[in-house]
């Protein structure tokens, strides 16, 4: 089956990370992910994230690189991560779609919040760039 990809973005703004609460599916309501989404057909990975971005939080945010890592989500998806950051003008992240929660985690913070167990690398890494 081909690997179909789910973007996170792991958008950052004054040395904290953006973490968002699913509102839905049921299984995954309440546990707490990087916002992003399914890649569509012929759309590039960071034009998908730029879109989910806009669609779920309604800002306007850029690519700034991608964490090192693929990581297993129910076949036939894999999530791959990029850092994110909002542009100037951009209003601030409010939960639109898929979310019923915000939060701005600091690098003593980013472990608060019961992530999705496939996001723990990614929020790994994360910590160890806030922290340098
Ligand atoms: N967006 C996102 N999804 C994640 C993360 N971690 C993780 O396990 N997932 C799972 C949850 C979902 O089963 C799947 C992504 O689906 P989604 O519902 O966010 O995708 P989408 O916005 O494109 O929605 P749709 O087209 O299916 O309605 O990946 C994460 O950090 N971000």
């Amino acid at each position: 089956m081909t690997e179909q990809i789910v973007v996170g973005a792991a958008l950052l703004a004054g040395g904290r990370l953006l973490a968002a609460r699913r509102s839905a599916p049921e299984e995954l309501a309440g546990r707490w992910e990087l916002p992003g989404g399914k890649v569509e057909p012929g759309e590039a990975p960071e034009a998908a994230l730029v879109r989910e971005l806009r669609e779920e939080l309604g800002v306007d945010a850029e690519v700034i690189e991608r964490l090192p890592g693929t990581w297993p989500l129910k076949p036939p998806y894999v999530l791959q991560v990029w850092t994110t950051r909002l542009l100037p003008g951009s209003g601030a992240p409010e939960p639109l779609q898929d979310h019923d929660a915000l939060r701005w985690l600091g690098a003593g913070e980013l472990w608060d919040v019961d992530w999705l167990e496939p996001d723990v690398p990614a929020v790994q890494e994360v910590a160890g760039r806030l922290r340098s």
